[in-house]
């Protein structure tokens, strides 16, 4: 029997940085948790213990802090290309590298009706991602959104699925559509404005949620993705996982009422959890050798 070191990488994972931009009165905050990792010719310290290629994880740490005051830290996408080039330009064995980062929102506190010029309350679940990976030379850049909790109360359905001897699911043409989005969306290119984009992709799927009338969650899943790739040529692919956030009828008939989609109990669990990838045709396959999400 032969034994042989698999697809391996290390890095640091979870680094929490705050910047504070103070070019002013106004002070900008960016708050950002990094994860680097690495790949390349690491079977030495896998086999032998031998680190002479092993740049360690707590200097790739550091120099996350260090390029954040090197220069501003700017859009994620560009931060997380900055680090991977530098990874994989700096260190010979290094032949891949990928950078996780998730944006945390900061909301500046109303004081009187005005935005306040140094104080922040958190802007809730939602983050803004992006993995950057550099692989053989080529950067990768997936972004997304994280934790964007979305309802409407009319204008989904549910029915005609089949009924076996398990099935006791009601079929209805009104209920609530819950969700918490998690989404990714792969670039074609790196000549984006990524701020734009971002806020163009979620402000599509966002209109799309809300304007389409959905007789699944799987179907407005798809017409989420696709409403992005009709209007965003950087985009290649789109992936989605939706929980199916079930808000259930009440039943009010032991108390004599009558409960006209008034009145929900909310579960947590279990949920349906609908996912699916929508993509461009003509895209180029980044082929399956690290994940890119
Ligand atoms: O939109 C839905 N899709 C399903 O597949 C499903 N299954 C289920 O029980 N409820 C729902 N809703």
């Amino acid at each position: 029997m032969a034994i042989t070191l698999g697809p391996n990488q290390y890095g640091k994972a979870e680094v929490r940085l705050v910047t504070v931009r103070r070019d002013g009165p106004v002070h900008h905050l960016k708050d950002l948790t990094v994860s680097t990792s690495l790949r390349g010719e690491l079977a030495a310290t896998h086999l032998t213990g031998d680190n002479a290629g092993v740049l360690a994880t707590d200097t790739q740490k550091n120099t996350v802090y260090a390029f954040a005051k090197e220069a501003p830290v700017g859009e994620i996408e560009d931060f997380g290309l900055r680090l991977a080039r530098h990874f994989t330009g700096t260190q010979g064995n290094i032949t891949g590298a990928r950078v996780k980062i998730d944006e945390h929102g900061w909301d500046r506190i109303a004081v009187g009706g005005e935005p306040h010029d140094h104080a922040f309350s958190r802007s809730g679940d939602e983050r803004r991602t992006t993995a950057v990976t550099i692989r053989d030379g080529r950067a990768w850049v997936v972004s997304g959104i994280d934790g964007l909790t979305l309802l409407k109360s009319t204008g989904s359905e549910f029915h005609g699925y089949p009924r076996d001897q398990y099935t006791t699911l009601p079929e209805t043409d009104d209920r609530i559509l819950a969700t918490a989005v998690t989404a990714r969306w792969r670039y074609q290119g790196e000549d984006v404005d990524w701020a734009e984009s971002h806020r163009e992709v979620r402000r599509l799927m966002l209109e799309t949620f809300a304007t389409k009338h959905s007789l699944s969650l799987q179907q407005t899943l798809y017409a989420m993705g696709e409403s992005v790739l009709e209007a965003r040529e950087e985009v290649a692919e789109v992936r989605l996982s939706l929980p199916n956030k079930h808000h259930f009828l009440v039943d009010l008939s032991p108390f004599g009422l009558k409960n006209d989609n008034e009145v929900f109990y909310a579960a947590d669990r279990p949920y349906g959890l609908i996912e699916g990838t929508i993509l461009r045709d003509d895209a180029e396959d980044p082929g399956p050798a690290w994940d890119l999400h």
